[in-house]
């Protein structure tokens, strides 16, 4: 029995599907990335797994126990199962306690004042824990909205587009946070996203959607590295599509259309020839921090490598294709 599940999950709107017979399933403690493009279904796909929508086919799985309907209860949603949406809707005027505070005023004081202290530091939040709500930078508002989410004891985390918004340093705190979230608590977690880097070094497994097809599923690396098709290998990263008949040997694996996808930093270069090394020309150099990216043109096929140091345009080099 797996621990979260969405079986075969459809919507259609105005004819047209939205979300088409979406199926994967959560583990306990996994964080699941959802990466599409804007309007490839993810946040509607989000909507039915937080039994927010009715799907129009399909159901969703808690530990066993299929979700009722939305339109068949008078509070749509699932006690165990919290969303976090794009907008956060805290209350402005109150302190970061206060706004968690709020979630919990049901329960006995003692109780309340433990679990919001405990979901203060769960959250990275206890330095702001007085700050109101609307002194917060982007990537505290989130934590604040995630801990406030997850005041009830909760058992499915969905995030709609966390990282939207947010600066590096906040993104790289909020990715920590989530973490820590699944490995302490358990919690499985959804988040949808447009950005390849972020669904690639947050998620324990990943989906791709487009246009409501759930086209590859798999590890981050399994996606990165043996993408479907050309628009998983753009979609996650920088990549080289050579044609067919491009390269004479077999040792790469071809997409369904023919053509070979390589990562440029599979790529090396070298500035005299080497036995499998294909002669290009160095078109234009970029610098990005950690590397160059160098654009070759060798015969018709334009190519891209990462090369430690610059290179000067017009230079003949050569690029071999064997390491992996
Ligand atoms: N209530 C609705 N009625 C009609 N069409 C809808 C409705 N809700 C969503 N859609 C359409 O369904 C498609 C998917 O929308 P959805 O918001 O799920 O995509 P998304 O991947 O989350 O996009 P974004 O990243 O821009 O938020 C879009 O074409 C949208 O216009």
């Amino acid at each position: 029995m797996s621990f979260f599940k969405l079986n075969s999950v459809s919507k259609i709107y105005q004819q047209q599907w939205v979300v088409k017979e979406v199926s994967f399933t959560l583990s306990e403690g996994e964080i699941f990335g959802l990466l599409g493009e804007s309007g490839s279904g993810k946040s509607t796909l989000l909507r039915i797994a937080a039994g927010l929508l009715d799907p129009d086919a399909g159901d969703v799985w808690l530990q066993g126990q299929k979700l009722r309907l939305a339109s068949d209860q008078l509070i749509p949603g699932h006690p165990d199962i919290k969303i976090v949406h794009q907008d956060y809707n805290l209350s402005a005027p109150l302190t970061v306690r206060e706004n968690i505070n709020y979630a919990l005023r049901y329960y006995e004081k003692t109780y309340r004042d433990e679990r919001v202290d405990e979901l203060l530091q769960l959250c990275q939040l206890e330095s702001v824990a007085e700050h109101p709500a609307k002194s917060l930078s982007g990537g505290e508002k989130q934590r604040t909205a995630i801990a406030r989410a997850l005041a009830e004891e909760a058992k499915v985390l969905l995030l709609d587009e966390p990282f939207a918004h947010l600066d590096l340093p906040n993104r790289r705190r909020l990715t920590e946070t989530i973490r820590e979230l699944a490995e302490q608590t358990g919690i499985a977690c959804i988040f949808v996203t447009h950005d390849a880097n972020d669904a690639l070094s947050l998620s324990t497994r990943m989906g791709i959607l487009q246009h409501g097809n759930l086209i590859q599923l798999g590890t981050p690396e399994i996606i990165y590295h043996s993408p479907a098709d050309a628009y998983v290998a753009e979609l996650t990263g920088e990549i080289n599509l050579l044609g067919a008949d491009f390269l004479k040997n077999d040792v790469h694996s071809r997409l369904p259309d023919g053509r070979i996808a390589v990562r440029p930093e599979k790529l090396t270069l070298s500035f005299s020839p080497t036995i499998y090394g294909v002669e290009s020309v160095v078109k234009r150099v970029v610098f990005e921090g950690s590397h160059y990216k160098i654009y070759l043109q060798a015969g018709h096929q334009l190519l891209k490598v990462y090369h430690h140091e610059v290179v000067p345009l017009g230079k003949s080099v050569f690029v071999d294709f064997r390491t992996f």
